[in-house]
């Protein structure tokens, strides 16, 4: 994933932006963390890194190619978890899982959904509705989603929203697999905790700027906002 000058807002002009601009390049296996205060840019940046925003300047490249949500190569590719609690309606917690793993045309679809609702501690809540959920258990189904599809890119928007504290762990021991595995990571968290064990470069913005940092400094960062 790569950002060039990138600027982006809610209005027409650059004068809407809501943070400084952006240059930085994620490549494959790597894990970038975007830390800032509050209303400081970071769901806006990856709502224009996954092409539900267009930049105000700049650009966005994923796997090579401008950033076009509309096109199935890019939604093939990249998986997102975003500040959203959506789900299909009438869908049981397995069902929506076993839609979208066969939608996105995995072949061992089922035994996939087994493990990861094992993985996500919802073994018990498989036959619910997702409105009968706790909110907790609403947010592992939707990261599990993220993780019954095929990727390249994963974009997780705080994914530590909500969850305890030993599903943040297992969450974190995924996500280093998922580097391990070549999977290019990019999350906005306030958690100092998935910094320090998933970032490999963390990017930290200010009002005054945008900064590649390491994941120490945005660890020090975080505790110091
Ligand atoms: N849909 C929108 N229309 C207009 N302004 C918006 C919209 N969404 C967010 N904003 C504004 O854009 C700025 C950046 O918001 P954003 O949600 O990107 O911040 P954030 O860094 O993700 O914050 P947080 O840590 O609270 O999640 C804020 O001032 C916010 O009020």
């Amino acid at each position: 994933m790569r950002a060039t000058s990138l600027l982006v807002g809610y209005g027409e002009s650059v004068d809407s932006a809501v943070c400084p601009p952006v240059t930085i390049e994620v490549p494959a296996g790597r894990a970038l963390a975007i830390v800032g205060a509050n209303g400081t840019g970071k769901s806006t940046l990856l709502r224009a890194f996954v092409g539900l925003l267009p930049a105000l300047s700049g650009r966005v490249e994923v796997l090579g190619r401008e950033v076009d949500e509309r096109e199935a190569s890019f939604r093939a590719a990249v998986s997102t978890v975003m500040d959203e609690d959506t789900s299909f309606p009438s869908l049981t917690v397995r069902e929506h899982l076993l839609l979208l793993a066969r939608g996105h045309g995995v072949s061992r679809a089922s035994a996939l959904v087994t493990e990861l609702i094992a993985e996500f501690g919802l073994t018990d809540r498989a036959a619910a509705m997702p409105t009968a959920l706790s909110s907790g258990q609403r947010r592992r189904m939707l990261l599990a989603s993220a993780f019954v599809r095929p990727r390249r890119v994963l974009v997780l928007d705080e994914p530590e929203q909500r969850l305890d504290a030993g599903m943040r762990d297992r969450l974190a021991q995924r996500l280093i697999a998922e580097r391990a595995d070549g999977v290019t990571v990019i999350m906005a968290t306030h958690d100092p905790a998935l910094v320090s064990t998933v970032a490999t470069e963390a990017l930290l913005i200010s009002e005054k700027a945008a900064r590649r940092t390491s994941p120490k400094d945005a660890v020090a960062a975080i505790e110091a906002l």
